[in-house]
Formats: structure tokens, C-alpha cells, sequence
């Protein structure tokens, strides 16, 4: 059995290593397997062991400003759907140094120039309209002084443009995500499907619209799917939640001069090809490229009932849990696809498990944070409980460590910064995460991360609080956990030192096959490091102080800035972190959003269904303890603001 089915063998109870800790029935375990190899290491921990990093004046990099950047709580939106139209595109170039991409011979197309220009040019593609939508006042900003370089300068009257090569721009919608092609026009001044196309999206609170824009890069190596993909600058929105929100007057598209200087246009009614009047379109400039695009966004309030199970069509397994599957699912009325937890009641209730599910349910309501899997809906039927997610498509970074053997230093790094502030974040609302490992965090479309799996946490707990409840995965428990005598938010700490240590190196630091000989390790086997160029001497050091046996001296006791400070993260603006900022080094090769390749087939392969459940009806008191559990309007939406996340408090009756 690989290492992987074993390690979603949940709930089988940890081998005792003494009688010394209490254990409850949350443990969420499993038990390691003969796969699961040694790693090379060599060197041990010494107390002494120094970063060659030097320091980095931590402020300016908005470290102790996390608090302040944190937004404050979002307004509550009415929940509804967002209807977004892509127009068209003006003035987009190449980032700088990427046009040799399109100077070299490509692999197995027929680009015929040497320049991008004429690589842009498809041989027989003939191109409908693509000279007459984007004629007319508008000037691109200065590609020269933006550093860019245009991506087509030959004049469009004759161009013909191979669509491959058109970009495409990733719509991102709290993690709603959807691929919108050019479908004609040139590649500086594409052309999107307009108003024949409407992507709708559901809006549980108020959240950002992101918009990344990409050219296919001609020199990628056939079968690169993504990864080489030339980003060439994003477009961010704040949309009006209201449907009253008034179009305003007429608006041409910005000049090169004004489009660095304004940041948000005056709604506009547009004209469409054939005459149409459309509202609430308006051109947005890029940024971190040069240009503009124009998009329609439109809010629709939901007078809706509450959900029910036949609002989803089902299409595959990917996950299964301890109390149930999760399920790729399609909304009818809106066609977004979302990952569907389902499960039972009565499973949770002899497992005295309800606690935890609600306590997941509350977090995933209330927590807005890009790196945390947000929850769009809860609803119920007699016999279970239904958790509608955004569906993360990139696979578990699980799938991918193991594929990979490990990461190199800066995508183990890039990794471990975004999972810092999700815990950051958690920590801010006085929740315990517990239960990190590479299986709980999944890769998005673009390449960055989002924790999900919060069954295990723990609520409102103080910086000072401690709490008892043994539970989370062998290979990453911490030492104060295995003595039972209490733990702090630090056992978060001491999980993201096992991550990023995995990520390195392709195994936890303490692993052995035998749970007794591995809770031994983890009490008292010296640290061992593999070679600096694995474990260069700053990860060494941090690693070193998250790994620290005492919690009240491990790196992080007295909050996140104290991580987010050390030299391993010199080279991170943690605003522009926050902000996703950073463009991913490695994208996981999906080709739309149904695309389910990144899931385990084990999973897949399953014909997908809402399974009935065999017993007796439960009782109206065991009912009465998911009462409040339906959710398909956001309560106060917390951003990343302070709170404290209380239970059942959080809970919208209904
Ligand atoms: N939002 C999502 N998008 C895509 N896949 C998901 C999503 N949520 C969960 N999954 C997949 O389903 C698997 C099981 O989900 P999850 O860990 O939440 O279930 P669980 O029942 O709580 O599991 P556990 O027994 O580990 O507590 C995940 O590891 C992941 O592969």
C-alpha cells in the first residue's frame, strides 16, 4: 500500500507510547507504512547553528504591519451572483526579457518570424474582425517606460494571429476560477467574447474580482502545460455589491498619461458591437504590465431559498475523509464549480465528533484570508451535513511533494510564507490550526496555496490559553502534545518547522515507520540536516528554532512577526504576499476548472453520488445540535481582522 492510501487511512488510534496523555476521540491519525523511506541526511542540529543570512529591516517589508494590513471586517454583502463580461484588452506588452521567448525557434509549432511580432502570427488562422474593435483614441501606456516590450508591433490591418497565442486572462473570484481566451484581435489589443459570454459567480461576501492575464510562451517544451505561460500583468476590482449600483457617464478608454495616475474609472455604459447598451462597463488599467482592459460586472441579488443536494450536479470523487467524501460539483444556476464535503450525521455523532464539525464549519464561514479555502455554502438534510467549498484544482501539495520528491528552497519558502499568514490569520481569531500537513493544503489554478481541512481546530483560544485534546497526525504531533501536559498556538509552529523540513528534504524530520520509535524521535533525537545545498544554513536556522522542544522559547511564541522576521524570509514583502502578488514559480498543469488530473484516481475513478443512508432516523435532540448549520448568506465577513471566532454565536439561524 503506498504511502499515500495509508496516510488516508483516518482514525485508526495512535500506537500508545505511555500512559502519560489523555487521549480523545478527535484523534485524527494514521498509521505510516513500509513505503515511506528514509531520507539522506547527514550533520546534526547544534544549538549554535548560524544563518550566513544577514537580517533584513523587517518593517519596511511590512512584517509587524500584518495587524494593520489585516482589512478591516468587509462589510456584509448580500449574498447573490456577480455577472462578469470580458471585452477587450488595449495596449498589453511582454514583460521585460520575455520576448526572447518568442525569438527562438518554438517546439513543434510552425512560428515563422524571429520576432515575437511575427511569432504572434498564425499561417492560415484567419481572424474575423480582429482589425476593427480596438481602433480608435486610445494610446497604450509606454511600454518603454514601463520596461515592457509591445507584444505586437506590426500594424493590425492585416494581421492574422494564431489564437493560440492571444492572451488568456484567469478570473478569480474568492477562489471561484475560470479561464477566459482572446477570441480574436491581436495580442496587444485582444479581443474577449463580450457580452455573449457571461461568467457568473456566487458572492458570499464581499471579495475581490482578480483578474491574471498570460500569453502561451511559443519556446515552452510541448506538454509543459502552463508552467512557461508569460504573465503579462493583473487587473484588480472591488465590486459594487449592490443592485442598484448606478452606471455613470460615458467613458473613453485612458490615455497612456492618466492610465498610471487613476486607479478606478467612472462607471460606464458601453456600446457593444451591435448597438447594445451595456451597463456597468468600464476600462481597468493593468497592473504589473501596461495597458487597460474593459470588463462588465454586474451584481444580482439571491432572493433564494436555502440549498439543497439537487441544486449540484455531480461530476467526480476527490476526496474522501474520516466522516464522508468530497465531491467536484457543478451549481445548476450559476455553472460554477465547487468541491462538495459531505457528511454524516450519524457517523459524527458515535464518533462524538460534532464539536469539531461545527467548530470547521464556523471557522470556514467567518475567515477570509486568499489562503484558506473559503466556504460558499452549508446546508443540511436529515441524515448529513453538506460543506460547499471553492474547488481548488491543483491537487493536495501532498501529490505534488510526492511526484517531486521535494521542492527547491524558494517554492518550499514561497509555500511556507503562505501558509504563515493563514496561520497568522487563524491565530488573529483565536483559532488553533492542529492539524497542518502537505495532505490538508491544495494548490490553486495559479500556484499558490489554500489550507482546508479545519475539523481539528481549536476556538477562541488566547495567546496564553492551553489546551489538552490530543489529536492531529502522528508524523507532525508535537513534543508538549505527546506529554499531555497542555499546549499553546506554538504546536502551529512547531507543524509549519515539519512542513517546511518535508518540503526540503521529502520526509518529516522525526519519521520512522515504527508511530512508538517516531514519538521517541520527536521527544529527543537530535535535529539532522542533509547538505547546505537542501538545507541551506538560513533554513537550517529557522527550522532549528521552529523545531525547538520548548514551546515557550520555539520561534513564534510570541506571535507570527517573529517568523516573518527571520533571514529565511528576508527576500519576502509580506504586503505583496498578502496581496498574491508574488507570481508562482510552479503552476499546476490544469486545463480548465473541471479538469480533476491533479486528484488521486483512486478517488476519480468513483462514480460520483449522494449516497443514501441506511438506519434509523435520528432522534428530534441529536437534530437540534445542527440547528443554525445552513448558510447560503455570509454573516459578518472578518476579513483578516482581529475577532474571536465563538461558535455558536457564528452560526446564522435559520
Ligand atoms: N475545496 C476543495 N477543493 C478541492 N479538493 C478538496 C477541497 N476540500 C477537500 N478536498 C479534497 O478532499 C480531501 C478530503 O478533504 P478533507 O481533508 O477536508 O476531509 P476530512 O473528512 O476532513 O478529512 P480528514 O479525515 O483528514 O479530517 C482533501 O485532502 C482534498 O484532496
Amino acid at each position: 500500500m503506498s504511502w499515500k492510501l495509508t496516510k488516508k487511512l483516518k482514525e485508526t488510534h495512535l500506537a500508545p507510547l505511555a500512559n502519560t496523555f489523555s487521549r480523545s476521540s478527535s484523534q485524527s491519525t494514521i498509521t505510516p507504512d513500509a513505503d515511506h523511506k528514509s531520507p539522506t541526511v547527514s550533520g546534526t542540529q547544534t544549538p549554535n547553528s548560524q544563518s550566513t543570512t544577514t537580517s533584513n529591516g523587517s518593517d519596511a517589508q511590512g512584517i509587524v504591519a500584518s495587524e494593520a494590513m489585516m482589512s478591516p471586517p468587509v462589510a456584509p454583502a448580500r449574498s447573490g451572483i456577480l455577472i462578469l463580461t470580458l471585452q477587450e484588452g488595449r495596449g498589453f506588452s511582454l514583460p521585460p526579457g520575455a520576448e526572447a521567448a518568442f525569438q527562438r525557434p518554438s517546439h513543434g509549432n510552425s512560428m515563422s518570424t524571429g520576432s515575437f511580432a511575427g511569432s504572434f502570427m498564425g499561417g492560415n488562422s484567419a481572424r474575423p474582425g480582429s482589425n476593427q474593435t480596438h481602433q480608435g483614441s486610445y494610446r497604450p501606456s509606454s511600454a518603454a517606460t514601463s520596461g515592457g516590450s509591445t507584444i505586437n508591433s506590426v500594424p493590425s490591418t492585416h494581421g492574422r494571429y494564431s489564437s493560440k497565442y492571444l492572451p488568456y486572462a484567469l478570473v478569480d473570484f474568492d477562489k471561484q476560477q475560470v479561464f477566459v481566451n482572446a477570441v480574436s484581435g491581436s495580442p496587444e489589443n485582444p479581443v474577449w467574447p463580450g457580452e455573449s459570454t457571461q461568467y457568473k459567480f456566487d458572492v458570499g461576501r464581499s471579495t475581490e474580482l482578480n483578474l491574471s492575464l498570460y500569453v502561451r510562451n511559443p519556446s515552452a517544451p510541448p506538454n509543459a502545460g502552463r508552467q512557461h505561460d508569460i504573465f503579462i500583468g493583473t487587473c484588480r476590482i472591488t465590486p459594487t455589491f449592490r443592485e442598484d449600483a448606478q452606471p455613470g457617464a460615458d467613458q473613453q478608454p485612458p490615455s497612456s498619461s492618466d492610465s498610471k495616475s487613476k486607479k478606478e474609472k467612472p462607471a460606464i455604459k458601453a456600446t457593444t458591437g451591435n448597438g447594445t447598451v451595456v451597463a456597468g462597463v468600464q476600462w481597468h488599467d493593468v497592473q504589473y504590465g501596461t495597458g487597460a482592459i474593459r470588463l462588465g460586472v454586474k451584481f444580482v441579488e439571491n432572493r433564494q431559498r436555502s440549498l439543497k443536494i439537487e441544486d449540484f450536479d455531480l461530476l467526480k470523487v476527490v476526496g474522501k475523509g474520516s466522516f464522508g467524501k468530497v465531491m467536484q460539483v457543478v451549481k445548476k444556476d450559476t455553472q460554477r464549480i465547487y468541491a462538495l464535503k459531505t457528511i454524516r450525521k450519524q457517523h459524527i455523532i458515535s464518533r462524538s465528533e460534532v464539536a469539531h464539525t461545527l467548530a470547521e464549519r464556523s471557522v470556514l464561514a467567518q475567515i477570509n484570508n486568499p489562503f484558506i479555502v473559503p466556504l460558499k455554502f452549508s446546508f443540511q438534510s436529515p441524515e448529513k451535513l453538506y460543506l460547499v467549498l471553492a474547488f481548488v484544482n491543483g491537487g493536495e501539495l501532498f501529490h505534488h511533494l510526492q511526484k517531486e520528491q521535494r521542492f527547491d528552497i524558494n517554492r518550499s519558502r514561497f509555500y511556507a510564507a503562505e501558509l504563515l499568514c493563514a496561520l497568522e490569520c487563524l491565530h488573529g481569531f483565536g483559532v488553533i490550526y492542529r492539524d497542518l500537513k502537505p495532505e490538508n493544503i491544495l494548490v490553486d489554478y495559479v500556484g499558490h496555496i489554500a489550507l482546508c481541512d479545519f475539523g481539528l481546530c481549536k476556538l477562541d483560544m488566547k495567546d496564553e490559553d492551553k489546551t489538552n485534546t490530543f489529536c492531529g497526525t502522528p508524523e507532525y504531533l508535537a513534543p508538549e502534545l505527546l506529554h499531555g501536559q497542555g499546549y499553546t498556538k506554538a504546536v502551529d509552529w512547531w507543524t509549519l518547522g515539519v512542513l517546511l523540513y518535508e518540503m526540503l528534504t521529502g520526509l518529516p524530520p522525526f519519521y520512522d515507520e515504527n508511530t512508538n520509535e517516531m514519538y521517541r524521535k520527536i521527544l529527543a533525537e537530535p535535529l539532522h540536516f542533509p547538505g547546505p545545498e537542501i538545507v541551506p544554513p538560513a533554513a537550517r536556522d529557522l527550522l532549528t528554532k521552529l523545531l525547538n522542544r520548548d514551546a515557550t522559547l520555539r520561534l513564534g511564541s510570541n506571535g507570527a512577526s517573529e517568523i516573518k522576521a527571520h533571514p529565511f524570509f528576508h527576500s519576502i514583502d509580506w504586503r505583496k504576499l498578502l496581496d498574491r502578488k508574488y507570481e508562482p514559480s510552479f503552476k499546476p498543469n490544469v486545463l480548465d476548472e473541471r479538469d480533476t488530473a491533479n486528484f488521486d484516481k483512486e478517488f476519480t475513478s468513483e462514480a460520483p453520488s449522494d449516497s443514501y443512508v441506511e438506519g434509523p432516523m435520528l432522534s428530534q435532540t441529536m437534530q437540534q445540535q445542527f440547528a443554525g448549520w445552513s448558510y447560503n448568506r455570509p454573516v459578518e465577513g472578518l476579513g483578516d481582522a482581529g475577532g474571536s471566532i465563538v461558535q455558536s454565536n457564528a452560526f446564522n439561524q435559520r
